[in-house]
């Protein structure tokens, strides 16, 4: 069964939703995508969010606020393949990720603002399902995200 389009979601039920305005770039093998949200907050360093997608994801959206930092990528073709072997959704990356091309080729969700060769620090800092925003959106932990390519829709 084909997912509704965000574009039909938001006529039906615009009032509960929010939409992100934001451009992200759709960099996965899938387009559509959905699920609960799942969330980390980090800033140039990657260590959660290998740490989250080594565990089972049961169809979830991993919402990765990276602060919309350009300078190092939260996610390459080694973890992004985690979270195919781990059943998770996709992932929304406010930053950038590297490996374009093999996660291009995955069977996986995964919007992001772009992409940098330049690799994250390692340190686990950071936070793991708290409320996060993007572009003046709030994602919370728990609440349902739909993707496509023409954008995103949360849960209000
Ligand atoms: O390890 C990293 O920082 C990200 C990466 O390159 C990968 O997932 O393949």
């Amino acid at each position: 069964m084909t997912q509704l389009s965000t574009a039909d979601l938001y006529d039906e039920h615009g009032e509960q939703l929010r939409s992100v305005s934001l451009q992200f770039q759709n960099l996965g093998g899938m387009s559509g995508f959905s699920g609960p949200v799942r969330t980390v907050r980090c800033f140039q360093d990657n260590a959660l969010v290998r740490q989250q997608l080594q565990t089972p994801g049961d169809g979830a959206v991993l919402v990765i606020d990276g602060g919309g930092s350009l300078e190092t990528a939260l996610v390459g073709d080694i973890i992004a393949s985690l979270a195919v072997d781990n059943g998770w959704a996709g992932l929304i990356v406010h930053g950038a990720i590297r490996d374009r091309v093999a996660i291009g080729t995955l069977p996986l969700g995964v919007k992001a603002l772009g992409s940098n060769p330049a690799k994250s620090s390692k340190t686990g800092a950071g936070e793991v399902d708290v409320p996060v925003e993007i572009a003046g959106v709030v994602f919370r932990p728990g609440a349902t995200v739909w993707c496509d390519d023409d954008g995103i829709l949360v849960e209000a």
